[in-house]
């Protein structure tokens, strides 16, 4: 590949017929053998980022040893864990007595690459409960292989997280859904294991969970009740739904061709992000909670007069507006939670 992405020929054109060697190809000359084999004009430093980037292998003990740093690190062990969606970082804003681990600082963890992900994780006490909070997510288009956007889920398992909360931003396909709802998921499509990806793929290790899991019922249905009887507390009921939720990989958004077949298909909202998340989740037995912050309404008619297009800044900017009740949803959700005897005793096993 060229730093451009383009494909090299052994002569050294590039495969569009244009272009020959980059300018600035002569200060690439320093390159590794295998590059070189592969007419790589990437410099070595590039080569090697893009190599750990790829690299997806998180063997059990490895999980485990990032799991032991922040165990030992914060001195908590935590009960539920949150991940924070495009411009949400502030769920993980209101934890008290935080110790934050910075990504780059994690032993192996890899690096947050996008806006509104700060790449921070965040270990502390949030309504009397001991959490854990990535300020940050990996996603499938920041070129991280699946199992590697989700290996931060098997560190959670690992630390002592039985809950997962997922939040992510994502555009309204059902018509009904207005910018600022929350839609609480209680099932997804996974549009990129249609395309046969999955962050399970690959050898199954059975300390983490079955070779092949079920996935129905992931999102706990009495978590979603509490969390609608939680809405109606907090007076926002009529912005509150409980849907299906699509991940697309992304970094483009969606055509209307493919907001129409996914409507088709009985999405309700579309994102790139949180449902491998989940299927990691549910493999190693964890308890899901997971909603989306509707950032933008998708059009799904090409004569539509409004200006329907979706921009990073505009759910920035929305995720920001609606942040407030966000939190106070999770916040009251995990004093629930933590109000109820941990799971494996005889009377957790009748709820939660
Ligand atoms: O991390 P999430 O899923 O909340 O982020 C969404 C999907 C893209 O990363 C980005 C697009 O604006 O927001
Ligand atoms: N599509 C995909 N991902 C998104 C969107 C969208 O419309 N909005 C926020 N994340």
């Amino acid at each position: 590949m060229t730093g451009s992405g383009k494909v090299a020929t052994s002569n050294g054109n590039h495969s569009n017929g244009h272009s020959n060697k980059p300018a600035d190809y002569t200060a690439r000359e320093n390159q590794t053998d295998e590059a070189k084999k592969i007419q790589c004009y990437l410099t070595p430093e590039e080569f090697r980022a893009v190599r750990i980037m790829q690299e997806d292998t998180y063997p059990y003990e490895v999980i485990q040893e990032i799991a032991d740093f922040i165990v030992k690190g914060s001195g908590m062990r935590p009960r539920i864990g949150i991940i924070c969606g495009s411009g949400l970082g502030s769920l993980a804003d209101i934890i008290q007595d935080a110790k934050v681990f910075e990504y780059e600082k994690i032993p192996n963890f890899p690096v947050s690459t996008v806006e509104g992900h700060a790449g921070k994780l965040v270990v502390g006490n949030l309504e009397g409960a001991c959490v854990m909070a990535m300020q940050g997510r990996f996603h499938f288009y920041e070129g991280y292989p699946l199992a590697k956007c989700s290996m931060p889920v098997r560190v959670m398992k690992l630390c002592g997280v039985e809950y997962l909360f997922a939040t992510n931003a994502a555009g309204g396909i059902n018509p009904k859904y207005m910018v600022g709802d929350i839609m609480l998921m209680h099932d997804h499509v996974n549009m990129l294991g249609f395309a046969g990806n999955s962050p399970l793929q690959g050898p199954n290790d059975p300390r983490f969970g079955p070779r092949f899991p079920a996935l129905v019922n992931s999102y706990n249905k009495d978590l979603i009740n509490k969390a609608l009887e939680i809405g109606k507390a907090m007076g926002i009921e009529s912005n509150m739904h409980v849907g299906v939720y699509s991940c697309l990989g992304g970094p483009t958004y969606e055509t209307i061709a493919e907001l129409k077949a996914l409507r088709l298909m009985g999405v309700d909202a579309v994102g790139m992000s949180t449902v491998h998340e989940v299927i990691t989740a549910r493999h190693c037995d964890m308890k899901v909670f997971a909603f989306s912050l509707i950032t933008n309404k998708c059009s799904i008619e090409y004569d539509d007069k409004r200006d329907q297009e979706a921009n990073h800044e505009e759910v920035m900017a929305v995720a920001k507006n609606r942040q407030k009740a966000c939190c106070e949803l999770v916040s009251r959700l995990i004093r629930e939670i933590h109000a109820m005897p941990p799971s494996g005793t005889q009377a957790a096993k009748t709820g939660v």
